[in-house]
């Protein structure tokens, strides 16, 4: 343990200041050596190179064969084409044009004078950073609240649906899909649609979709004259998505300065693209989460934001980092399950809840704190001599940040002066370029998510099982067991699958059982006529 006077050497030596953004970067508190620096510089002279590559338009996610763009999105002059530039910088202004014209009521609901919601459907990338920057600027008068459905959970579908009540009727639905046939997406929107019949209004009036070129979704749209369509583009992934009109739409909706988040991830790019890794914050945070987890992870990482406005931040970031960097291949072929695990949600409250064992428990993480200087817009009042709560809120951080370094588990502190657009469009860009060069550094590839290709598949396979089940229920004038209706559709193996399907219509009354519900096998089925 370094004494109070070298650490202090040490925060000096090693802080990271951007002097248009107002952000630090603070990694004194992990515990690289000197040593260390000398051996992986090697490695970010490659992931240097790599992200000149990827900049310049190289396939930089070559099993899905894609151009990985996201860096464009703020920086148009830098798409490899003309044609690229084009889309990009059209996009930003048709979003402003779209926004002003709802805002002054130009685009209106066909009932009413003014839309006063946006209901916003999507999943995975097409929800986090729209959620977590809906968090980070949400006040009470904003000119369109937003709500979200992110699931295929009927009840959480009635809920926000109850939520909105009669607003139905001046909810514009934004539908956001890259691929455009994700099912929780699919499922939410059907839902929606619905709901509008139910309530006997013009759904396509009050709908607009946000998908890939040539999608289902898009042609959904175009078949069904809906408002209006944004563009996603295949070289966007959708955990890269928030500066593309998948966030943007939602963000100027809301009231948000979208041109000042862009500019945000700008001046971040432009920094992040210094090739003296000393001078580069995503350099220093990879670095460090390279030292922490030894390269593979070995440490999770915890991010703690000490500001609820940025409670979203984990949540966004464990997408980003985990669908990212968790891969059981490397670019050679060799097997390697890399990967961060991220969790976190923000402080002081989780001191209060899982900081006793970040401070005594198992050693298996790191921390990020993220501090926000600016306590309020508002003055506040004392809370005791000389002391706001913001003052506590520093305090509760310094602390957590002492107590879990004196106990020798070590932590990364990002600071920025205010939550402002300009500062969560740079927080956005500086983990998005972390994340690149990590995967840089294990020789991944961060731009693809084979993995949930199996759960997807696996899910329809349950669903096909389930409609075998009914058919043959309802083929059948006796009440069966689970290993006669397995014998019949040939599914012996499945039997397990068969019986949770028919406990969950069980639930939901589709399906009588006769016999102990403690033994599954006991059971005998039958359907009820719906
Ligand atoms: O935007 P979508 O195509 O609907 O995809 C939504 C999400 O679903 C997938 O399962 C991917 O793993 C995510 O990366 C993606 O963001």
């Amino acid at each position: 343990m370094s004494s109070a006077v070298e650490l202090w050497q040490r925060y000096q030596d090693w802080l990271y200041y951007h002097v248009d953004l107002g952000i630090y970067v603070d990694i004194s508190r992990i515990g690289f050596t000197p040593d260390f620096i000398t051996q992986i510089q090697p490695k970010f002279v490659k992931a240097f190179a790599d992200m000149k590559a990827l900049e310049s338009g190289a396939i930089a996610n070559p099993d899905e064969h894609r151009m990985v763009g996201h860096y464009w999105l703020r920086s148009p002059e830098l798409a490899p084409t003309e044609e690229l530039r084009r889309d990009i910088t059209e996009t930003i202004d048709r979003i402003e044009d779209f926004t002003q014209k709802v805002h002054a009521g130009d685009i209106h609901p066909p009932t009413a004078d003014r839309f006063t919601d946006i209901l916003s459907i999507g999943i995975g990338g097409s929800a986090l950073g729209p959620q977590f920057v809906a968090q980070c600027f949400a006040k009470a008068d904003v000119p369109l609240k937003i709500s979200f459905l992110d699931n295929s959970d009927p009840d959480g579908i009635d809920l926000v649906l109850d939520l909105l009540g009669d607003r139905l009727s001046t909810t514009l639905v934004l539908v956001i899909s890259k691929s455009g046939g994700t099912p929780e997406a699919a499922n939410a929107m059907k839902e929606v649609e619905f709901a509008f019949k139910k309530a006997g209004l013009d759904f396509a009036k009050q709908a607009i979709a946000i998908t890939g070129v040539g999608s289902a979704l898009e042609k959904y749209a175009i078949g069904n004259n809906w408002l209006d369509q944004f563009p996603m583009y295949d070289w966007i992934g959708g955990r890269t998505s928030e500066l593309s009109a998948v966030g943007l739409l939602p963000a100027a909706l809301q009231g948000i300065n979208i041109r000042d988040m862009l500019r945000g991830a700008n001046l971040m790019d432009a920094a992040t693209r210094n090739e003296d890794m000393r001078q580069n914050p995503a350099a220093l945070l990879a670095m460090a989460w390279y030292f922490a987890g030894n390269g593979k992870g070995e440490k999770d990482m915890v991010v703690l934001p000490y500001k609820d406005r940025l409670l979203l931040f984990s949540r966004y970031l464990q997408q980003l980092v985990m669908e990212s960097l968790g891969k059981e291949k490397d670019l050679d072929g060799n097997t390697v399950y890399q990967g961060i695990a991220v969790y976190g949600n923000k402080g002081s409250t989780d001191q209060h809840a899982y900081v006793q064992q970040l401070r005594e428990g198992v050693p298996n993480f790191f921390a990020t704190f993220i501090e926000v200087l600016q306590d309020s817009a508002k003055t506040h009042p004392e809370v005791e001599e000389g002391v706001v709560t913001g003052d506590y809120l520093l305090g509760f951080l310094q602390g957590t940040r002492s107590a879990l370094y004196d106990n020798g588990r070590d932590s990364i502190t990002v600071t920025i002066p205010v939550v402002s657009e300009l500062t969560v469009g740079a927080l956005i860009a500086l983990y998005e370029r972390a994340v690149s060069f990590y995967a840089s550094l294990v020789n991944i590839n961060a731009y693809h998510q084979p993995g949930v290709e199996a759960g997807k598949k696996a899910g329809a396979k349950v669903l096909a099982l389930q409609k075998k089940l009914v058919d043959t229920l309802r083929s059948s004038t006796v009440s069966l067991s689970l290993q006669e209706i397995a014998v019949k559709i040939d599914a012996l193996d499945e039997i397990e699958s068969l019986y949770h399907i028919a406990r969950h219509l069980h639930a939901n009354c589709k399906i009588l059982f006769e016999g102990d519900l403690s033994k599954p096998m006991t059971l005998k089925l039958m359907l009820i006529p719906q």
